[in-house]
């Protein structure tokens, strides 16, 4: 059989479980995931190589209204991803009524001459009935290539998936070696869990107001001892993440030890600093600095 590559971008809006189902098909956590809706930040790349197929998947920011310069660099990756693809697959929540959100991505989506799929994902919390008839409802909008209903947390469908993305991919060779599963380096990934953790914790503004940032690391035969400063927005914001007594940033911190040790395979030793820097999400020169970077289109 030929060998098959290129690249896929995963769009969605903020929340339709893109991190989820990247993860799910590459089989590890190349993606945080969390509830709150923008949890991605950067593209990142999930690359899954088989026997006969190199698929290099595009995590992407949720596309969304912006609000802040962060925002709009999120947004503006993401479109720089569905122009660059050979594949362009919408993601979106089964259980969200189409909306101004969905039309948008697809006014994108019109100007793009790749395939275009439309993933439906969470068809685990609806009865069948209810997915087919949503189903209809999503073909009467857009000319999509192909429809996959399939469940990213339940795993279902996703070798259906697999096989019908191949389909779509051209015959070449592979762009990654085969070992290598993300483009981004481990140091990325530790701050991305750090950073998951806080996620699950905080509420309303604080989450949206957090990056990580990994100031020291130093490997030893005993282990790896890690420093990493938490960034919020504003002094009232420091104060929920210390929490009472540092409640708080101790549960961050010990829960994101255990994590990356399984990750590293090693002991870690984790030390957290909060700091304020007033205003950071508007800021290019933080953005910068966090690695938020807006890529060329
Ligand atoms: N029930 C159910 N929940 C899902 C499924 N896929 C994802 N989720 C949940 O939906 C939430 C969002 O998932 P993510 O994978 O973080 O979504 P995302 O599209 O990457 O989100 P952003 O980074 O905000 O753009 C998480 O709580 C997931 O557990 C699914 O198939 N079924």
């Amino acid at each position: 059989m030929s060998f098959k590559s290129g690249f896929i971008a995963i769009i969605g809006r903020p929340n339709a479980g893109k991190s989820t189902l990247i993860n799910a098909l590459l089989g590890q956590k190349i993606a945080i995931m969390s509830p709150k809706p923008n949890t991605t930040r950067n593209n990142i790349m999930g690359i899954l190589t088989t026997e006969d197929t190199q698929y290099v998947f595009i995590d992407t920011p949720g596309v969304h209204k912006p609000k802040h310069e962060l925002g709009r660099t999120l947004n503006k990756n993401a479109y720089v991803a569905i122009a660059e693809a050979d594949i362009n697959a919408l993601i979106i929540d089964i259980t969200q009524p189409y909306g101004s959100g969905d039309e948008f991505l697809l006014e994108r989506l019109r100007g793009s001459e790749v395939p275009c799929l439309l993933l439906v994902n969470k068809i685990d919390l609806l009865p069948k009935k209810e997915v087919m008839e949503r189903l209809l409802q999503w073909q009467s909008v857009y000319p999509f290539d192909e429809i996959i209903p399939l469940s990213a947390l339940k795993q279902e469908n996703l070798n259906e998936l697999l096989s019908v993305i191949r389909s779509y991919l051209k015959e070449g060779v592979a762009y990654f070696p085969q070992e290598m599963v993300s483009d981004h380096g481990e140091n990325f990934r530790i701050a991305e869990i750090i950073r998951e953790k806080v996620l699950f914790r905080t509420q309303e503004e604080v989450p949206h107001s957090v990056a990580v940032v990994i100031e020291n690391r130093e490997d030893s035969e005993n282990g790896v001892h890690l420093q990493a400063l938490v960034i919020v927005e504003r002094a009232s914001q420091k104060a929920i993440l210390i929490g009472k007594q540092g409640s708080m940033i101790r549960s961050v911190r010990l829960s994101a030890q255990k994590e990356l040790k399984q990750l590293l395979g090693r002991p870690v030793e984790l030390e957290l600093y909060v700091r304020v820097e007033k205003n950071w999400r508007n800021r290019e020169s933080k953005l910068k600095q966090f690695g938020y970077r807006e890529l060329e289109e």
